[in-house]
Parts: C-alpha cells; structure tokens; sequence
C-alpha cells in the first residue's frame, strides 16, 4: 500500500454522483469510486432509460388492438427481441463506457474500481488502497430486493431482476412476475406487448399500492385484460418441471396454485446500497431498512458526509436524486449560503399501458390527514381529443383545496399522462390556483391538454367540499 492519498472529494457511486462532478469542480482534486464493472449506475445502465427503450416497441404491440377500434386493420407479426435489445444496450453500453474513458481521462477526478467502506468519517478504504477526503457524498443507490424461498438456487438463470431481464437471449414465451409495483407494471407491459404470455402474482389486493385507489383500480381492471393477474397469492416455490420449464407455487388461504413458465421476474422492491459502506465506522446514522438520515441540505449525521439517491431519499426517483445532487454541489461550493432540496411535489408515472402519472397527495391520503378538499375526475371521453382517440376508460382526476384553490393532488390514467401531468406539477410547485391556471392561459384546441384543462374547470363547479368521513 502506498502513502493514503488524499482528496478535496471523494463521490462514491458513478449514477448521480458521477453527474454532480461538474466542471464547477475543475479545480478541486476528485475520487470517484465505483464497484460495478458498468459505470454510471442504475438509471443509465439498467433502469429508467433502458425500460422506456423497451416500452416504446411494447407500445407498437398493442397498438393493433388499439387501431381496431378505430376502423384500422394493423396485424402484429412479432418482435424481434434480440434486435430490439441489441439496438438498446448498443447505444446505452457505449454510452457507460465513453462515460468511463472520459472520466479516467479527465485531470482532476481519479477513478478506483472497487467497494469503498468507511474506515473513520473521512478515510474509506477501497481493495488494498486507503484514502482520505475532506468531503465525501454517498451516491450508493439501491439494488432489487432477493426473494427468499425454497428451490431458488436450482433454479439459477430463469429467474431474474430487472438487473439482468433485459439482456436476456431469448424473451421468454411465459413469464411469471412476482410482484406489483412499477417495475413490474411496466415489464408486464414490455414482455406482453412484445408477444410473452405474462402472469403477474401479487400478494396483496391492490397493485400500484401508493397510487390514488381509483387510479390503481382502473390500472388493474385494464392490466388484467393483458396479462393473468392473480391476487392475494403469495409465492411458496419455483421448481425446475424439467425441459427448461418452471413451476411456480402460489399459496391463497391455504389453497396452492401452479404457474408454468419460462421464466419468472422478480419485482418486489429496492434495498438501499448501505451495508457495504460500514458506516458505523465514520458514526453515520442511518434509518429503517439501511436508509442514510440527512437533512434538507443533505447532510448527514457527520459533518463533511452528504449523501444523495436511492441510498438516502424517501423517493426512489431519478429526477429525485438529480434534484439531490445540484444541492450538494451548490452546498459544498457555496458552504455560507447552503440551499434545500425541495420534496414538496415530487411527481411520478409509471410507462405502462395505461400509463399512470401523479404528483401530491391522494384521495385517501386527504382524508387521513383530514384535510378539506374538492375533487373532480374529467374523462378523456368527454374532450375532442379523447373522441378522437376512441377513449372508453382513461382520466384526470384533480384534488383541491376549496377557499384557496390550490391543487393538492393530481392523478391521471390514459394516454400521455406523464406528459399531461406537467402544467400541474407547475402549478403546485409555483402556487398557481385553479382558476388561474384554467383561464390564465390558452389552452391548444383540441388538443389532449384540454382534459386537464375541463378537469380544472370542472373543479370549480364542484359546491360541497367532500365529506371527510365518506
Ligand atoms: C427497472 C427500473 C426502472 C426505473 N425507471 C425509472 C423511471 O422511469 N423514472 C425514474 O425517475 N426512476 C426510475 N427508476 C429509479 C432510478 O433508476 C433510481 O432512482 C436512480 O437510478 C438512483 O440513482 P442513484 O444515483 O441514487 O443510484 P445508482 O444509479 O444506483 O448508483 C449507485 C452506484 O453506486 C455503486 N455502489 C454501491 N455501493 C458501492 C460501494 N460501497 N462502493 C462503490 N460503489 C458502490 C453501484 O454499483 C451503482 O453504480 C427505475 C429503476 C429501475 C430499477
Ligand atoms: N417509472 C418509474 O418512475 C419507476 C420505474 C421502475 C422503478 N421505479 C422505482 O423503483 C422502486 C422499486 O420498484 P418495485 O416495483 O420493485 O417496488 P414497489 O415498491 O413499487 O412494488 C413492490 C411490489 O412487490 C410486492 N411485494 C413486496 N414484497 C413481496 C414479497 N416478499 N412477495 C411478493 N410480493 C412482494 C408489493 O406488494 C408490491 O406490489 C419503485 O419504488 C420506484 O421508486 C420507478
């Protein structure tokens, strides 16, 4: 071991964090520590950006059932898998890698392969290699939690996260996924829009659990005429049948079910990067389940250490831990005049089909709390552009505050929600009222906006607050 070098900032974890050493940071001497192989972490290499990839020629598939109802015969023929990912990682995998060459090539920021661990608050130890750092973020992420149950090990190699699904050879003809949550909402989309017989098992009642319950009703009833839904059911087993084929073991109330497959996807959750880093060394506290506390600006328990993502956030978002990393850098360039991440309207949406997007609170969420508010559902079946679009079963559905106007929550279901759910995630964030954001500005006829547009409007229509025992 040579003499302990020595760092202004040693960034552990190359997602965000790589992407926070910016050329702000020119001249400060940087470590960038990164275990994986890949570089550049979860997002680039194997989650949001690969899966909406996957989801576009998804959305191809099931369009033929969508054209029929408007007169168009389309046929679909097939996918072709192996092309389709090959397009994919050919263009992501290249990017991980001039990510790394442009890193290691880079004067300022040093870059060791390997798993740091916490030796003191400021020293971490990397392989055989220890170094010191006056400022240290913590952007560790998080991995697919493992299922525990009997059978698994003889199974190896058909049973998959969404670490390695993607870059499967052939895409399974059945799949089983177990659980029901984003990641298996939008691989329950991929594989069966690509053509795969898709059973999903879920072992409570609800799918998208965190969502508004109307919108996770409506996500199930149209999810369940694609794929096999099955709820309630808890996973006892995966065996080999023999011929490659799986058996999966379901328990309900004591009574076992059978699922064949091919393979079976694993989508039960994320668990935070932690246990590696041996925080207890440097004195960091951490929270249930491994998550690293901080505060608004990002700091944790010791002073120097900050941390950033999955590892620390209440939200397992990208744009989250975006948000994240450009408070760190404006608080360790500008350490007198810190800033705050700002968690008021975090929005998300699941890309599945239907798509989902949401930002504040839900229905139920309101009465918990017993907080006062209007609400208004507007289908797209009742604007231009939903006629247009055949629409049967897709909404906005809108929650405010009555007096103030404010919106509290908004959820929508259909077509483009992701981007539909915009203005109102501007509107929250910059305090715009309904009426204000519904007659303050033109809104494009007839385009799709107008749904929110109507929905607003129908807000304001709204006489009684609901009740809050209802
Ligand atoms: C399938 C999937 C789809 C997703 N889709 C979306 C989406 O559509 N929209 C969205 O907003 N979010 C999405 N997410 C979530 C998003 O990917 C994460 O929130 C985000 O990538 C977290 O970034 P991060 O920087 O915190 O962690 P990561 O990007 O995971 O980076 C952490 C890095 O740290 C490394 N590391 C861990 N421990 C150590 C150690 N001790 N030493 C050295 N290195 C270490 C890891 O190898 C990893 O490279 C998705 C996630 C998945 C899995
Ligand atoms: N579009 C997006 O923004 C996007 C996409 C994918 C993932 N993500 C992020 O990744 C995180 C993880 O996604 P996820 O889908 O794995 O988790 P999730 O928390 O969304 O859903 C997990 C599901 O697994 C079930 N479950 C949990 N333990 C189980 C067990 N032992 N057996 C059977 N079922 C079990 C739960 O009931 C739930 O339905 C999400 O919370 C999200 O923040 C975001």
């Amino acid at each position: 071991m040579g003499a302990m070098q020595h760092f202004d900032l040693a960034v552990i974890g190359s997602g965000s964090g790589n992407s926070l050493i910016d050329e702000r940071f020119a001249d400060w001497n940087v470590a960038l520590i990164e275990r994986d192989p890949v570089f550049g972490g979860t997002c680039i290499n194997r989650g949001c950006i690969p899966t909406k990839m996957f989801v576009v020629p998804a959305d191809f598939g099931v369009s033929p059932a969508e054209a029929e109802r408007l007169g168009v015969d389309l046929r679909f023929v097939g996918a072709d898998w192996a092309a389709i990912r090959d397009r994919i990682f050919g263009r992501i995998d290249a990017i991980s890698a001039g990510g790394l060459d442009w890193r290691e090539r880079s004067d300022n920021v040093t870059v060791f392969h390997g798993e740091a661990t916490f030796t003191g608050p400021h020293t971490l130890r990397i392989g055989e290699e220890e170094i010191t750092a006056d400022q240290i973020v913590i952007a560790t992420g998080s991995r697919p939690r493992r299922l525990e149950v009997p059978g698994l090990e003889d199974v190896a190699g058909k049973v998959f996260t969404s670490d390695d699904i993607m870059r499967v050879d052939e895409r399974p003809q059945r799949l089983v996924i177990i659980g029901g949550g984003y990641i298996g909402a939008e691989f329950a989309h991929i594989f069966s829009g690509l053509g795969s017989d898709v059973t999903m098992i879920n072992r409570s009642d609800v799918l998208l659990r965190h969502h508004d319950r109307e919108i996770a009703d409506q996500f199930q009833k149209q999810l369940a005429g694609r794929v096999r839904l099955r709820l309630n059911q808890s996973l006892s087993a995966v065996e080999n049948e023999g011929d490659g084929v799986l058996v999966v073991t379901t328990d309900r109330n004591g009574v076992e079910y059978e699922y064949f497959a091919d393979a079976v996807l694993v989508a039960i959750g994320r668990e935070r990067n932690s246990e590696a880093l041996n925080l207890e060394a440097a004195g960091i506290d951490t929270g249930e389940h491994g998550q690293i506390r901080v505060d608004a600006q990002q700091r944790t328990s010791v002073e120097g250490v900050w941390a950033i993502g999955d590892v620390s956030s209440d939200y397992l978002l990208k744009h989250v831990a975006n948000a994240e990393a450009r408070t760190v850098q404006h608080n360790l360039l500008h350490p007198d005049d810190m800033v705050e991440t700002d968690h008021r309207y975090v929005p998300n949406a699941v890309f599945s089909n239907p798509q989902v997007a949401a930002v504040g609170a839900t229905e139920e969420q309101l009465r918990e709390w017993g907080i006062p508010y209007v609400a208004y559902s507007q289908r797209y079946a009742d604007v231009a552009y939903g006629w247009a679009l055949e629409d049967e079963s897709h909404f906005v559905k809108l929650l405010a505050a009555p007096g103030s106007w404010h919106l509290l929550g908004a959820h929508i279901i259909g077509p483009q929600a992701s981007t539909l759910i915009q203005p109102l995630i501007q509107a929250m964030s910059f305090g715009q009222t309904v009426p204000d954001l519904a007659r303050g500005q033109y809104w494009i006829h007839p385009a799709l906006p107008e749904v929110v547009e109507n929905a607003l409007l129908g807000l304001l229509e709204v006489k009684q607050p609901a009740e809050l025992s209802r």
